[in-house]
């Protein structure tokens, strides 16, 4: 049962159906950091109710990875393994300081003692939506399907409607994911998929860097995806695509007005190739990290507001409800600067 439009290309198979008519998945044999679904073969997997449509997760069998040589959390008592390229322990680097949310190369002191501590609430049990945008054919399924599977199709099939990926994570030793929400380009599916925008920690507008009029569309892609969230609650990345076209002085040309625009979104601009897979890796684990690292202060946040402090923020046990920590930082912003 698929309930969301699962984002089948056109000419694809939707995967329950082609198991069940014998035709092979679409899906590669091995994807580690893949969440199993609910009801398939394999653990399951934590899952929160995310805003937006109701959608089976991992409506797809992935068949489970191996599990020799992978590192596992002490805190992932589900699932397999993190695999060791999934593993972030210092905080990835921004492309480009001209452009970026946070130019720190360490996590947050609160949510680095909380790692520590192994005090991160259910940051490690839930998902993080990101949400992928932009004009069609500027490679938004590619450069998903380059991080997620490591695979690239030079042939184009357009996306119907939205899809999805969630990619596991250890960050800072917690296990962490991403649902990573691919949406159609076209605009006759535009409404399909503007329903999923909603409850995006982290939104992905997309422009390909030989056509700057894409660029252009980025404004009114970012737009309708913000007019779905509470503002002040998604970081914004702008992303250019197909970064092998272009020679080294052409794509940093591009980049001048991309960098402007970023800026003025207040949004991280990287620039990267699904075909080469340059980039990919780093831009995800950036957006990985920033958006663990709220997750985390904002966990904190919700719990010490939740409890009486004195003093210098000393809890006082209620009786009845034992708080959940006996944490007692505060952070005192959850700016992530
Ligand atoms: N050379 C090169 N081609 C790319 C790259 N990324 C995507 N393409 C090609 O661009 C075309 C469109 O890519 P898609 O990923 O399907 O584009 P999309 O944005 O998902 O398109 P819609 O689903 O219609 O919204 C395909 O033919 C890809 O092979 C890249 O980094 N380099």
């Amino acid at each position: 049962m698929v309930i969301a439009p699962r984002g089948p290309r056109q000419d694809a198979v939707p995967e329950a159906d082609a198991a069940a008519a014998g035709f092979p998945s679409r899906l590669p044999p091995h994807n580690p950091n893949a969440a199993c679904g609910p009801g398939l073969p394999g653990p399951p997997h934590f899952l929160s109710a995310h805003p937006g449509p109701p959608v089976l997760v991992g409506g797809a069998a992935r068949p489970l990875g191996r599990t020799s040589g992978r590192m596992r959390s002490s805190l992932v008592p589900l699932g397999p393994p993190v695999s060791q390229d999934r593993v972030i322990t210092s905080f990835p680097k921004c492309y480009t300081p001209a452009a970026c949310l946070q130019l720190r190369e360490h996590f947050h002191g609160q949510v680095s003692i909380a790692c520590q501590r192994r005090s991160t609430g259910t940051v490690g049990l839930r998902l993080s939506k990101v949400v992928v945008v932009g004009d069609l054919y500027v490679g938004k399924t590619s450069l998903i399907r380059r991080f997620c599977r490591n695979v690239f199709d030079r042939n184009y099939k357009a996306t119907i409607g939205v899809d999805f990926e969630i990619e596991r994570f250890e960050v800072a030793g917690i296990p962490y994911s991403l649902q990573i929400w691919d949406t159609a380009g076209q605009e006759k599916f535009k409404c399909i998929a503007s329903a999923y925008y909603r409850g995006a920690q982290v939104i992905i507008t997309t422009f390909d860097l030989t056509d700057l009029q894409t660029l252009d569309h980025t404004r009114q892609w970012l737009e309708d995806a913000l007019q779905e969230n509470e503002p002040g609650t998604c970081f914004l990345f702008l992303v250019g695509t197909k970064k092998d076209l272009l020679s080294g002085a052409a794509c940093e040309q591009a980049e001048v007005e991309a960098v402007r625009l970023a800026n003025e979104m207040e949004a991280e601009y990287w620039s990267v190739s699904a075909k080469t897979g340059e980039n990919v890796k780093a831009f995800f684990s950036r957006v990985a990290a920033l958006a663990f690292e709220r997750s985390v202060l904002q966990d904190l946040e919700r719990r010490s507001s939740a409890w009486p402090q004195v003093g210098n923020g000393d809890l006082i046990r209620m009786e009845g409800h034992p708080p959940e920590t006996q944490d007692s930082e505060r952070p005192s912003s959850l700016g992530c600067c």
